[in-house]
C-alpha cells in the first residue's frame, strides 16, 4: 500500500470527483422508489393522468442526470486508476532495472512478469472498483434502510434481519475465498514460467519430439492453477443463490405482511411497492459491494506481490569512483564466487592480474566458471571472497554509470532487441555517427551481410535477432560493443557460431583498433587464445594454469589435455 498511495495521491481531485458523482447518482436512485410509490398511490389511485405523466418525466430527467454522473464518475475513477497504475507499473521496472544479478535470479523473470502485467491490472481495477463504489453502495444500503424506515417500521425489521442475513452470506464467502486468490496467483506464476520454458524453447522440445511431455508438464500446471480457480469460483458462486432466496424470502415476508396492512388502511400498495424496490436495491449494491471487496482484496495481495519486488534492495552498493587510477586494468586478489548461500563454490580462490591493454585468454571445460569470472570483472555478481581490483580502485568503489560505461561485454547468449540494426548499434553509443556504426561493423566481420541486408543499416531485426542466424547476431553483437569503444571488452564465446578464418579476421581487427581495448576472450578453442598475452585455463572453478601459450603447453597438464583434443577433433575432421 505505501508504494500505491504516492501514486494515488497524484489523482486527488480525480479521487474526489468520482465518488462524489457516484453519490449524486446514488441519490436520484434513491428517490426514485418514492417517486413510483406516489405515482401508484396519487395519480393511479385518482385516476389523475397530468399527476402521472409530471411524475412520468421527473423520473425521465433523474434517470438522464444519473446516467451523466454515472458517466462523469466512471471517467474520473478510471483516469485515476489508469494514472496509478501506470505509475506503479514504471515504479517496477524503474526497481527490476537497478536490482543485482544475484536478486533477479532469486526472484525469476516470470515471476516479475506476472507482477508488471496481472498483479498491476489487478490494482488498477481494485482503485477504480473502489472509487466507484465505495461511497456509493453503503450510501444506497444505509439510505434505502432509511427510507424503508420511514415509510414502516415494523416490516422494516424484515428488512433489516434479510440485511444482516446478506451480510453474514457476503463476508462469510469473502473471507473464505480470499486465501485462494492468493494461491491462483502463485500458481499463475508457475503457468507462466512453464510457458515461457516452451515458447523459448520451442525449437529444442520439437527437435527432441518432447512436444508430448512438454504439453503434460503445461497440462499439469495448468490443471493446478484452473483446479484453485474452480473451488474459489464455486464458493464464490454460492454467494448468488443464497443471496438471492435470502431477498426474495424477505420480499414474501414485506407482500405477506404489506398485504395485510394495506387491507387494515395502514400502508397504501405504493409503499409496498417501494419497499421491494428499496430491498432490491439493497440486494444489488451488496452484491456489488462483496464483488467490490473480493476485488479489493485480491488487489491487496497484488499489491503485497509488487510490495516484495519493490522491497527487494539490490545487494550491490557502488562508490563514486568515476577515473582510473593507473596500475593493473584488472586485479583478481584470492577471488571466490558462490551464487547461493550453501551453496558450492563456482569460484575458488583465483588471483591473477592484467595490464592495460593485454589481451587475455580464458579456457576450460563446460562450467569450470569462465563465464563466472567474466562476469566478476563486469560486476554483474560480486565476489564472496577476496579482492578485486578494476583500474587502480576496488570495483566496489566504482560508480556504476562510470564502471557500465568502460567495459562492453558480448555474453554467451546473444541478445539483440527489435528494432533495427542502427538501433541495436546504437545501444552501445547513442552518439555515434554512421561511420562509427560501419567501422565498428567491419570490425566485427558484420559490415557485409548487413550492407546485403535490405535496408542495410536500417535492417529489421526482430526480438531477440530471431531473423539472424547465430553467426550474424554473434558479430552483431561484437559491433555494439566495439561502437561503445570501451577500455575493457569481454568476449564471452562470442564467435562460437564463426568460422575459423572470420573468427581470425574479427580477432585481428580488434587487435588493430586505434584505442585497444584490454581484451578477455572465453572461449572452448585453444585456437582462438593461443596468441593472448597470458590465458587462465580453469577447472572446476579454480585455476589451472596462467601463462602464455608456449609455457602452458610445458606446464598445464589440463591446458595440454584442452589442446590435443582439440587437436585430435581437428585432425579427425581433416582425415
Ligand atoms: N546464475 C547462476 N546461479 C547459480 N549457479 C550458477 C549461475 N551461473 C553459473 N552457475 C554455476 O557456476 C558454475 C560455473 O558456471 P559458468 O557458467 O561460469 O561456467 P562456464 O565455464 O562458463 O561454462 P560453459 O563453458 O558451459 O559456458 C556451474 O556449476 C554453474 O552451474
Amino acid at each position: 500500500m505505501k508504494y500505491l498511495l504516492p501514486f494515488f495521491k497524484k489523482y486527488k481531485k480525480e479521487s474526489i470527483l468520482a465518488p462524489l458523482f457516484k453519490m449524486l447518482e446514488a441519490m436520484f436512485d434513491l428517490i426514485v422508489p418514492l417517486v413510483i410509490a406516489k405515482i401508484i398511490n396519487i395519480g393511479i389511485a385518482n385516476g389523475d393522468r397530468a399527476y402521472i405523466i409530471k411524475s412520468f418525466l421527473i423520473l425521465i430527467a433523474m434517470a438522464v442526470m444519473g446516467l451523466l454522473s454515472s458517466f462523469t464518475a466512471q471517467y474520473f475513477a478510471a483516469k485515476a486508476a489508469i494514472g496509478t497504475s501506470a505509475g506503479l507499473r514504471h515504479k517496477l521496472v524503474e526497481h527490476i532495472q537497478s536490482l543485482n544479478f544475484a536478486k533477479l535470479d532469486e526472484i525469476g523473470a516470470s515471476t516479475l512478469i506476472t507482477r508488471m502485467t496481472a498483479d498491476v491490472n489487478q490494482v488498477q481495477n481494485g482503485v477504480n472498483m473502489f472509487l466507484r463504489l465505495f461511497l456509493r453502495s453503503p450510501f444506497i444500503v444505509f439510505g434505502a434502510m432509511i427510507m424503508a424506515f420511514s415509510i414502516n417500521f415494523k416490516i422494516s425489521l424484515i428488512f433489516a434481519a434479510a440485511i444482516l442475513v446478506l451480510f453474514v452470506i457476503v463476508f462469510g464467502i469473502m473471507f473464505i475465498t480470499k486465501p485462494k486468490y492468493k494461491i491462483q496467483q502463485n500458481r499463475l506464476d508457475t503457468v507462466t514460467e512453464t510457458a515461457r520454458g516452451n515458447l523459448e524453447g520451442v525449437r529444442v522440445i520439437r527437435a527432441f519430439g518432447k512436444e508430448n511431455d512438454e504439453t503434460d508438464e503445461f497440462k499439469t500446471q495448468n490443471s493446478l492453477l484452473a483446479r484453485m480457480q474452480i473451488t474459489a469460483g464455486n464458493i464464490g458462486a454460492l454467494m448468488n443463490p443464497l443471496s438471492y432466496v435470502t431477498v426474495n424470502t424477505a420480499i414474501i415476508l414485506i407482500l405477506w405482511f404489506g398485504a395485510k396492512y394495506v387491507n387494515s388502511g395502514i400502508l397504501l400498495s405504493g409503499n409496498v411497492i417501494a419497499l421491494i424496490n428499496y430491498l432490491s436495491q439493497i440486494l444489488v449494491e451488496l452484491v456489488k459491494l462483496a464483488n467490490l471487496i473480493v476485488l479489493l482484496s485480491k488487489a491487496v495481495v497484488s499489491c503485497g506481490r509488487i510490495g516484495t519486488v519493490l522491497d527487494t534492495e539490490s545487494t550491490m552498493d557502488y562508490g563514486d569512483v568515476t577515473t582510473p587510477d593507473g596500475g593493473y586494468a584488472v586485479r583478481f586478489e584470492n577471488v571466490s564466487l558462490k551464487y547461493h548461500e550453501g551453496g558450492e563454490n563456482s569460484l575458488t580462490n583465483i588471483s591473477f592480474d592484467v595490464k592495460n591493454g593485454e589481451t587475455i585468454g580464458i579456457i576450460g571445460g563446460t562450467g569450470s566458471g569462465k563465464t563466472s569470472l567474466v562476469n566478476l570483472i563486469a560486476r554483474f555478481y560480486d565476489a564472496t571472497d577476496g579482492k578485486i581490483t578494476f583500474m587502480g580502485h576496488d570495483i566496489k568503489t566504482w560508480e556504476k554509470g562510470a564502471l557500465r560505461s568502460k567495459i562492453a561485454v558480448v555474453m554467451q547468449k546473444t541478445q539483440l532487441f527489435a528494432g533495427t540494426v542502427r538501433s541495436n548499434l546504437l545501444y552501445g553509443n547513442k552518439n555515434a555517427s554512421d561511420a562509427e556504426l560501419c567501422t565498428a561493423l567491419k570490425s566485427a566481420q558484420a559490415e557485409e551481410f548487413v550492407r546485403q541486408k535490405d535496408g542495410g543499416l536500417d535492417a529489421v531485426i526482430e526480438q531477440g535477432g530471431r531473423n539472424l542466424s547465430g553467426g550474424q547476431k554473434q558479430r552483431l553483437s561484437v559491433a555494439r560493443a566495439l561502437v561503445k569503444n570501451p577500455d575493457i571488452l569481454i568476449l564471452d564465446d562470442s564467435s562460437s557460431a564463426l568460422d575459423y578464418a572470420t573468427d581470425l579476421a574479427m580477432r585481428t581487427a580488434i587487435a588493430n583498433l586505434q584505442k585497444k581495448p584490454t581484451l578477455f576472450i572465453v572461449s572452448q578453442r585453444t585456437v582462438a587464445i593461443e596468441h593472448a598475452d597470458k590465458i587462465l585455463v580453469l577447472e572446476d572453478g579454480h585455476l589451472a594454469g596462467c601463462g602464455t601459450h608456449k609455457e602452458l603447453l610445458e606446464n598445464c597438464g589440463v591446458y595440454k589435455e584442452i589442446y590435443k583434443s582439440a587437436e585430435g577433433k581437428e585432425d579427425g575432421e581433416n582425415e
